[in-house]
């Protein structure tokens, strides 16, 4: 398992935002975090990053219990994940490659050779290789988001933890971003998503774990029946729209 959680409350400042948290990732798991704004999607996935404490039950990210570790663990762990935000975080003063480069620096890659072979693997792996020596202001958003991606897969992590990956996006580059996603989750990685974009699941189908009212609950199956074509014949579009509200 990636990730386990048993029983951990997830809390802002004083605040408990969800109660009891039990999750779990495996390796090529696609999982959802869905739910309406303000319910802890955001929260729980800083929990995985070591951006926000845990303090109850046991909470496991690769081989670290998150409850226990120390900040000086943190950085070893942040580079087995790979992290996308909503708000893309590109640095606007250099270009594609650059952006990319300067990670790789920062993660030990010395030769420059490696790391322009290594950038140009990422970039073709989302469709990106043209805008090598764009500038990211010259890229539309869905670009960016492609690029953010290639940038969090630079070190080949155990799990990806994309936040809103798909939000700031229009419809057809959402679909896009998950698309690249998924391909990812496929080979093996672990991926996160939180979305408000309930469409991408049945096109891109995972396991589906739904924030709301103080709770974290799986209801993949839930799904199911928008999945299966049987399922869907016996029952009308409305009644399998409200059994999964
Ligand atoms: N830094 C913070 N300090 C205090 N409270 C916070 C902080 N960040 C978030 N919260 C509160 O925690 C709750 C959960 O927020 P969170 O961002 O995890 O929700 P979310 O489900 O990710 O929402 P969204 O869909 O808008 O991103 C909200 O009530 C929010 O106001």
């Amino acid at each position: 398992m990636r990730i386990e959680y048993q029983n951990v409350d997830i809390a802002q400042e004083e605040h408990v935002i969800l109660k009891g948290v039990n999750f779990q990732a495996e390796a090529g798991e696609f999982v959802y975090l869905i739910g309406k704004v303000g319910t802890g999607k955001s929260s729980l996935l800083k929990t995985f990053y070591g951006e926000l404490d845990v303090h109850t039950g046991s909470a496991r990210v690769l081989d670290r219990e998150m409850t226990k570790i120390k900040r000086r663990h943190i950085p070893a762990l942040r580079k087995r994940l790979g992290i996308v935000f909503q708000d893309f975080q590109l640095l606007n003063d250099r270009t594609v490659r650059a952006n990319l480069d300067f990670v790789l620096k920062a993660t030990g890659w010395k030769k420059k050779k490696e790391r322009n072979t290594r950038i140009h693997e990422v970039l073709e792996q989302v469709g990106m290789t043209a805008k090598t020596d764009q500038m990211p202001y010259q890229l539309s958003g869905g670009e960016q988001q492609c690029v953010c991606i290639a940038r969090a897969i630079l070190n080949h992590p155990d799990i990806i933890l994309a936040d809103e990956a798909t939000g700031n996006l229009d419809k057809e580059n959402g679909r896009r971003a998950a698309a690249i996603l998924y391909d990812i989750s496929k080979a093996g990685t672990t991926v996160v998503l939180s979305t408000h974009n309930e469409e991408l699941i049945s096109e891109f189908p995972g396991v589906v774990y739904r924030c709301g009212e103080g709770r974290l609950q799986e209801c993949t199956d839930a799904y199911t029946p928008l999945l299966a074509p049987d399922a869907i014949e016996s029952k009308s579009i409305e009644e399998n729209i409200n059994e999964n509200n």
